[in-house]
């Protein structure tokens, strides 16, 4: 469960006040997420989702995640909008934290991805990136090689306790990624955080996207190489070829991927891999300690770089000629 900061039944009514959102009924702290505090919040006029932003978060890059949520909601896309206090902002503050209220989204996330829910997020995903592609911020992506140097430094040292000649296998991986990265991809805003507890459905239709607190300007191709981790490995860590197809298949449903971006897409998935599994054991050396959160397995992510290091072509994934 991810409370970083707790907030008392007092302060979180003072800072209602400030929002036509009716009288405070009941709130408690969410049992999901791993970044900020999130709590539901039961007022008179209905449920809404309050989040504490906590350390990854850059308060000046709020106005860009919650003006991106207004803006997709706009074009169509399903995602939580930010509620306006009566003076028009869209962020304030509690308990030394910045803080926003926004809408909350009926469904849940799947706990057992099916193939039919790999095709929808990548239909989601591309419908994402074409709806982005006129809102008016940027953000650059802090979490791309240069911040997976940034956290690399923090914890280089103590990789081989997590798991034995870690450090060699990461420098290895740092020097061919470095050396390949593509840097002329076709880009936008992308979500860079496409889990599938930031996915929910109602039976089996996608109801909406949630959390958009990593989102930035990167490559397109880079968000689906995410998505094929996160959603295309089963638990025994083996890639799924039928999911792998049919995420590719969703996402080119709605926008083709070009020749450049198909053949990027092992380095893509192996740098994303390197990303997730980069956060996760920073977190796992020095916190987070959150009174109620659960830390993510750094080596689950070990291993999907192993195996797009023996990737030799994208064809692997399952994408199909267009
Ligand atoms: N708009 C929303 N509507 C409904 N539930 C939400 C909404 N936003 C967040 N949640 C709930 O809070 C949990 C954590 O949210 P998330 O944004 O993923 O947190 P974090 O950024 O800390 O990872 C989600 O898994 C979901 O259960
Ligand atoms: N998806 C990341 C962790 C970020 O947590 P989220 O709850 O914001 O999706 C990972 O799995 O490492």
């Amino acid at each position: 469960m991810a409370v970083y900061t707790d907030i008392t039944e007092v302060e979180l009514g003072a800072f209602l006040r400030e929002y036509d959102l009716g009288e405070l009924l009941s709130y408690k702290g969410i049992a999901e997420g791993t970044e900020n505090s999130n709590f539901i919040v039961h007022t008179g006029s209905g449920s809404y989702i309050l989040t504490l932003y906590e350390k990854r978060v850059e308060k000046a890059d709020l106005p860009f995640f919650l003006g991106l949520m207004e803006h997709l909601a706009k074009r169509g896309v399903t995602c939580p909008l930010p509620v306006h206090r009566r003076d028009g902002a869209v962020m304030g503050e509690l308990a030394g934290r910045p803080a926003a209220v926004i809408t909350f989204l009926e469904g849940m996330w799947p706990r057992r991805p099916t193939a039919a829910h790999c095709r929808e997020v990548g239909v989601a995903l591309a419908s994402m990136h074409i709806a982005g592609a006129d809102f008016a911020l940027s953000r650059p992506n802090a979490l791309s090689i240069d911040g997976w140097k940034k956290l690399w430094s923090g914890c280089r040292e103590r990789a081989d306790e997590v798991e034995q000649g870690l450090e060699a296998e990461v420098a290895a991986d740092f020097a061919a990624l470095e050396a390949g990265w593509p840097s002329d991809l076709p880009a936008g805003v992308i979500h860079a955080d496409l889990f599938p507890d930031n996915v929910f459905f109602l039976g089996d239709r996608l109801s909406g996207l949630i959390d958009f607190y990593f989102a930035c300007n990167d490559a397109f191709a880079y968000d689906v190489a995410t998505c094929l981790n996160a959603w295309c490995f089963e638990r025994d860590h083996a890639f799924n070829l039928t999911k792998g197809t049919a995420l590719l298949a969703g996402y080119q449903s709605v926008r083709p991927l070009s020749p450049a971006e198909v053949e990027a897409l092992p380095l893509l998935c192996r740098g994303s891999a390197l990303r997730f599994m980069l956060t996760r054991l920073y977190d796992w050396l020095h916190g987070p300690d959150g009174a109620m959160v659960k830390k993510r397995d750094p080596l689950e992510y070990v291993r999907k770089m192993r195996f797009h290091r023996q990737i030799g072509s994208a064809a692997e994934y399952g994408i199909q000629p267009q």
